[in-house]
């Protein structure tokens, strides 16, 4: 939204990213860098129950209220194809109760162990705005939990392609191939898009905006 802000059209207050959660907060930092300047609340959120985009649409709802402003939430989801996306939205609750043996142990009946991680951003421009999702999906396997137990089921997620749960990742990797890092790349190049469409705008109007005797000058080829 920097880029937003930038044109002092679409943006008036800085974005304030809203979670509970301080490892989301670490890893969107990381991803953004100074991309996408922004400022965090920590508020952990009531959670609507259904798809991922509609939970993750009303949350940026209720931050921006909260807020009063502009608003960046997301929700997260591990999801298992054996068990038609389950437990997808509720893994925070499935992950607290049961633990990584026991997400393990829910596709022991299943040979299939595949499963995608999904990341569902929202940003909301304020309480009354609709606001926009963006979607990142990783897909892997559900394994034996291996490497640092720091974040959520990170150990029992192996992304497709690599050897290595997204635990035992270093940081930097983890962060150029997960869910959440592809879906901000989609708000990114949606706040660069939403910039050049202001930019090309101001430039029209200023390159069709003079009048030489009443007649238009102007350089449309310039737009
Ligand atoms: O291993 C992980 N790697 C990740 O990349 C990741 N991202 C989220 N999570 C966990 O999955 C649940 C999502 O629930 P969630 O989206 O509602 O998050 P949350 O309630 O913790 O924070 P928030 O809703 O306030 O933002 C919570 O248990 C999070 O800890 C992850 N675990
Ligand atoms: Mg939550």
């Amino acid at each position: 939204m920097a880029a937003a802000r930038a044109s002092g059209l679409v943006v008036p207050r800085p974005v304030t990213f809203v979670t509970g959660n301080a490892k989301k907060l670490e890893e969107v930092r990381a991803i953004l860098g100074n991309s996408i300047p922004f400022q965090s609340l920590k508020l952990d959120l009531p959670e609507l129950q259904g798809e991922p985009e509609d939970i993750s649409k009303e949350k940026a709802r209720l931050a921006s209220v909260e807020v009063n402003g502009p608003v960046l939430v997301e929700d997260t989801c591990l999801c298992f194809n054996a068990l038609k996306g389950l437990p997808g939205p509720y893994v925070k609750w499935f992950l607290q109760k049961l633990g990584h043996e026991g997400l393990n142990n829910m596709l022991m009946a299943y040979e299939d162990k595949s499963a995608y991680a999904l990341c569902a951003f929202s940003f909301a421009l304020g309480p009354n705005a609709e606001p926009i999702t963006f979607l990142g999906r990783t897909p892997g396997k559900i394994v034996p939990p291996r490497g640092p137990n720091d974040f959520g089921w990170d150990p029992i997620f192996q992304p497709d392609g690599y050897e290595q749960t997204y635990a035992e990742m270093p940081k930097e990797e983890k962060n150029k191939i997960s869910h959440r890092s592809k879906a901000l790349d989609l708000l990114v190049i949606s706040t660069l898009t939403l910039l050049l469409q202001t930019l090309k705008k101001k430039l029209l109007t200023f390159s069709w905006g003079s009048t030489e005797k009443g007649k238009r000058v102007g350089f449309p080829f310039l737009i």
